[in-house]
C-alpha cells in the first residue's frame, strides 16, 4: 500500500533542493522520516497541581479500561521528571480488510490519527454511502488533497494512505448537513497504523499532551522561582505554562505573541498562573532601545529579562507526520530566517549580562537551525553556546563556520539520534542555548 517518502512528494523537488543545501546526506534521511508519526505519546504534568505519580494511576486506568491486559505501557524519564510517556501498541492485528467499507479524511486530520486522535466531523471528506451506524470502516488520508467534500462513492486514488480502522459515530446526513456544521467526534478509532493508543487528546488543567522536545526546551532554559523571564512567541503558551510551573509560579513571566487570536486562546490557559502576563504585541519592536526605563508593558528597555526563549517563528517541518507539506514555494521557506534574525536582534539587548537565551525552532532545516545560531555568533560576540542541557537530541548539524564542539552543544531531533534519546520516537526539533556575557 503507498506510504510517501518525502512530504512534497511529487512536486516540491526545489524546495527539497532547497533544504538539501549543505549536509544534503543527513538531510535526505529526515524527509521519509518526516512523513512517519511518532509512535510515543507524551503527556507533561502539571505538578502545581498533581503528582506525577498520582497522574500515572489515573492514566493506567483508562489504558486498561481500553485495551485490557494488552494495554500500553506508562513510563517516566530521569531527564524530564515531569513528563510521561505512553509506549506503542502492537501493529501486527492492525490488518485491512477489504470487505469494509472506505472513509476518506484530509492530511491533517489524518496526521491527528497517526498520532492517536479520533475523527472529528469537519475532516470526513468521503463516507460511502449505505455506511451505518457502529459500523467499521477502513480510514484513508487523502494525499493529493483532490477528494471532494461529502463524496458518496468510493474514492478511486492511488495515493490515499491507509491509516487504520474507526466505529462510525455519524452518518452522511449529519455530517453534511448544509443548514447546521456539525462538530464532535464522527468515527471513533480504534486501531490506528502506527499503534499509538487512541486515547484522544486527554488535555486538561493537570496535563497537556505535549512533544518530547518542547519540555526539553523548557528545561534547557532552566528558568528559576523569582526571576524575570520574556517568552517572545509564546502562543498558544504550552511552554509559557512550564515555565511557570517549574518557576513554582513565583517570579514574572512576559509572554508576548503578534497573533491576537493565538493570544485570545492562551489568555484563556493562564487562569491559574499568576505569574503570567500576556501581551498582544510585536516582538520585533519588543526592545525600547532605551537602558534605563522602568517599564511593565512592551516595549521594554535593555537588560530587562534573565532569561529568553525565543520559540520562533518557522516552517514548522518537524511536526511530523507530515503527510503532505503546506510550504510550496521557496520564498515562503526563504522568509523565515529573516524573522528569526530579527527577534534575536530584539532578544540580545533585552537579556541581562549573563542572562540565559534559548533558541528553538519545530524545523529541520539548517537555514532556520544551525545557520541562525552562527550568524547570531557572529554578529553579536557577547554571546556564547553553552551546553543545552538535558541532552536529548543529537548534536547539531556541522556548518563551514560552526565547528564540532559547538555542535555538540547543539540539540537537533532527528532520526539519526545517538540513543541519548533512549529509542523515544518524538518529531524533528532544534534547541540552541546561549549566555550573555557578564558586565
Ligand atoms: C512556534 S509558535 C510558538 C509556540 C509556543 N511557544 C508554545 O510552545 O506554545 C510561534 C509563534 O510566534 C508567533 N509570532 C510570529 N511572529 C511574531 C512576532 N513578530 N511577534 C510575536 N510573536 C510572533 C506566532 O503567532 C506563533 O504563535
Amino acid at each position: 500500500m503507498f506510504y510517501p517518502k518525502t512530504p512534497f512528494y511529487g512536486k516540491g523537488l526545489q524546495l527539497e533542493t532547497e533544504i538539501l543545501k549543505v549536509n544534503s546526506g543527513e538531510l535526505k534521511k529526515i524527509l521519509p522520516w518526516l512523513c512517519k508519526a511518532p509512535r510515543t505519546t507524551t503527556y507533561r504534568i502539571n505538578t502545581l497541581r498533581t503528582s506525577v505519580a498520582d497522574y500515572k494511576v489515573k492514566l493506567e486506568a483508562k489504558l486498561i479500561a481500553l485495551y485490557g491486559p494488552k494495554a500500553p505501557r506508562v513510563y517516566g524519564l530521569k531527564d524530564l521528571p515531569e513528563m510521561l510517556c505512553i509506549s506503542p501498541l502492537d501493529t501486527t492485528e492492525n490488518k485491512y480488510d477489504d470487505c469494509r467499507k472506505e472513509l476518506i479524511v484530509d492530511t491533517s486530520c489524518g496526521a491527528a490519527v497517526l498520532r492517536g486522535a479520533h475523527i472529528y466531523a469537519p475532516g470526513v471528506l468521503a463516507m460511502e454511502s449505505g455506511t451505518q451506524l457502529q459500523e467499521l470502516v477502513n480510514v484513508f488520508a487523502d494525499l493529493p488533497g483532490k477528494c471532494k467534500r461529502g463524496t458518496a462513492t468510493r474514492y478511486d486514488c492511488d495515493e490515499k494512505i491507509f491509516i487504520g480502522v474507526g466505529q462510525v459515530l455519524m452518518q452522511r446526513h449529519q455530517l453534511y448537513n448544509k443548514e447546521q456544521p456539525v462538530s464532535g467526534i464522527a468515527v471513533r478509532m480504534l486501531t490506528n497504523l502506527t499503534g499509538v493508543p487512541t486515547l484522544g487528546d486527554l488535555s486538561d488543567a493537570d496535563a497537556l499532551l505535549q512533544n518530547l522536545p518542547s519540555m526539553v526546551c523548557v528545561r534547557v532554559l532552566d528558568p528559576q522561582p523569582g526571576e524575570r523571564v520574556l517568552d517572545m512567541c509564546a502562543a498558544p503558551g504550552n511552554k509559557t505554562t512550564h515555565i511557570a510551573e517549574l518557576m513554582g509560579n513565583r517570579g514574572t513571566i512576559i509572554a508576548m505573541d503578534n497573533s491576537a487570536s493565538r493570544v485570545r486562546s492562551m489568555t484563556g490557559k493562564l487562569v491559574n498562573y499568576s505569574c503570567i502576563e500576556a501581551h498582544l504585541f510585536d516582538a520585533t519592536k519588543a526592545w525600547d532601545g532605551s537602558t534605563d526605563r522602568d517599564s511593565t508593558a512592551p516595549p521594554f528597555a535593555s537588560s530587562s529579562f534573565d532569561r529568553i526563549l525565543l520559540d520562533a517563528p518557522c516552517s514548522g517541518l518537524g511536526n511530523r507526520p507530515q503527510l503532505c507539506c503546506n510550504i510550496k514555494q521557496s520564498k515562503v521557506l526563504q522568509s523565515y530566517p529573516h524573522i528569526q534574525r530579527n527577534l534575536l536582534s530584539q532578544a540580545v539587548p533585552l537579556l541581562r549580562p549573563g542572562g540565559t537565551l534559548v533558541y528553538s525552532t519545530c524545523t529541520v532545516t539548517e537555514a532556520e537551525c544551525e545557520e541562525i545560531v552562527s550568524w547570531a555568533l557572529r554578529k553579536y560576540p557577547q554571546l556564547q553556546l553553552v551546553d543545552a542541557m538535558p541532552k536529548l537530541g543529537s548534536p547539531g548539524l556541522p556548518l563551514p563556520d560552526l565547528d564540532a564542539a559547538q555542535c555538540d552543544l547543539l540539540q537537533r531531533f532527528g532520526p539519526s539520534h545517538d540513543n541519548r534519546l533512549q529509542n523515544l520516537d518524538t518529531v524533528g526539533f532544534f534547541i540552541a542555548k546561549l549566555q550573555r556575557a557578564s558586565a
